[in-house]
């Protein structure tokens, strides 16, 4: 049978990190390639005891269709912890789903999008299915630069997507003063934004920045998941959207996959009702906070001079710049030879980006690995840099 297939099928690729993990699932390889939270980080026992619960008491409800915008309940939570109206919370199916409504209902081929300098390869692949003409913004190390944000960049621009705290997959946080900046030359310019945040509330200390989105209400679309807080096998994310933009959305997710599974949401729903979150994020922060100090010490032991590295505050990601000339995705097979696995950096830009930077989660492999697991990376990094 000849398939001939649609044009926007023949943009499509591959996630770099889902192949990645493909080759990594030998139990030798000491992988930093996905972005997975860590198992400890599950709260099983909570998550058990809310499953009886559901089936218990609402297995009608859980085993039923259930309305497109999401279960109540888990909307009116998420809405009291957002101080916005539950009817401008959308649950979907993981966050990853929301970046897809937004492509769906915001970008026509040749829109341009602009996006940070480098940003999250699952954005890009999801966007890349409308066909846009993605812009990519200068950024330091506070995120994007609203003088960036020209009138020339803007005109015609759907949207800019972004992410303020521990970006994936920099790690960088932008600062109270950024987001202002940002939020302010973005409503100047008529550019609405979309605001991924999926990490927000993994700062080490604690410590939470306002939201884009809570700068301006009317401007921004805000992207929340419940994969780093709970579990992402739940595949439970949630967008808010201001009126305007929330009745396409809706209809979109419809069309796509008429609601999130209902067994998933009361389940959460079940588990962090009554406050489960607020002692049990303590604990994943003090866990990646640990996991963390044991990566950023093995980098200092095993790295070769002339590899530099964030440090970041809060997240899950690690970004490696290599010496000029080293090439972080020819050096890749190398690496899973030697059991030990990354993201090459290139993919997570729109555009042509630097082959020497990688990225590294540091949350998955047990702290015990992670010393062995840098010190196979030095060892390649510098064999590479001797010309071996
Ligand atoms: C900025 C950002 N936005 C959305 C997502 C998708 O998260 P959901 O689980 O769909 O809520 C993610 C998750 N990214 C991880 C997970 C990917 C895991 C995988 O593809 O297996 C990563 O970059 O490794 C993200 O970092």
């Amino acid at each position: 049978m000849n398939f001939i297939l649609a044009r926007r099928a023949r943009a499509l690729t591959s996630s770099a990190i889902r192949e990645i993990l493909k080759v990594t699932e030998r139990p030798e390889v000491i992988s930093f390639a996905g972005g997975l939270p860590s198992p400890q980080s599950f709260p099983v026992d909570e998550i058990a005891r809310a499953s009886v619960r559901v089936f218990g008491r609402q297995a009608a409800t859980a085993l039923q269709y259930g309305p497109t915008e999401g279960y109540a309940p888990l909307r009116e939570w998420v809405a009291a912890r957002h101080g916005v109206d539950a009817a401008q919370v959308m649950i979907t199916t993981g966050s990853q789903q929301a970046l897809d409504l937004l492509g769906k209902v915001l970008i026509d081929a040749g829109s341009p999008v602009l996006v940070e300098t480098p940003t999250y390869l699952g954005a890009l692949q999801a966007f890349a299915l409308y066909e846009p003409v993605f812009c990519a913004v200068d950024c330091d190390a506070d995120g994007p630069l609203p003088q960036a944000l020209s009138a020339g960049l803007a005109a015609g621009a759907r949207f800019i997507y972004v992410q303020p705290n521990f970006q994936n997959p920099t790690g960088r946080r932008m600062p109270l003063a950024r987001r202002q900046e940002l939020v302010a030359r973005a409503a100047a310019l008529g550019l609405p934004v979309v605001e991924d945040d999926p990490y927000g509330e993994l700062a080490y200390d604690g410590e939470h920045l306002p939201s884009l989105r809570s700068l301006a209400p009317n401007g921004v679309v805000y992207l929340g998941s419940f994969s780093k807080v709970l579990a992402p096998g739940l595949r439970l994310g949630y967008l808010i959207a201001p009126p305007a933009l929330f009745g396409k959305l809706v209809q979109a997710k419809q069309a796509s996959d008429l609601h999130t599974p209902s067994v998933a949401q009361l389940l959460a729903w079940e588990t962090v009702r009554d406050g489960l979150l607020d002692t049990h994020l303590d604990s994943v922060r003090a866990l990646y906070a640990g996991q963390c100090a044991a990566m950023l010490g093995a980098l200092e032991r095993h790295m070769p001079a002339g590899v530099s590295w964030n440090r970041p505050q809060g997240g899950m990601f690690i970004w490696l710049t290599l010496p000029a000339g080293l090439d972080a995705g020819a050096l890749l097979d190398a690496a899973v030879a030697r059991n030990v696995a990354y993201v090459p950096g290139a993919a997570f830009y729109a555009g042509e980006g630097p082959v020497n930077t990688l990225r590294l989660a540091f949350v998955t492999v047990p702290q015990a690995l992670i010393e062995e697991g840098v010190a196979r990376l030095g060892a390649l990094f510098a064999a590479a840099l001797a010309g071996d």
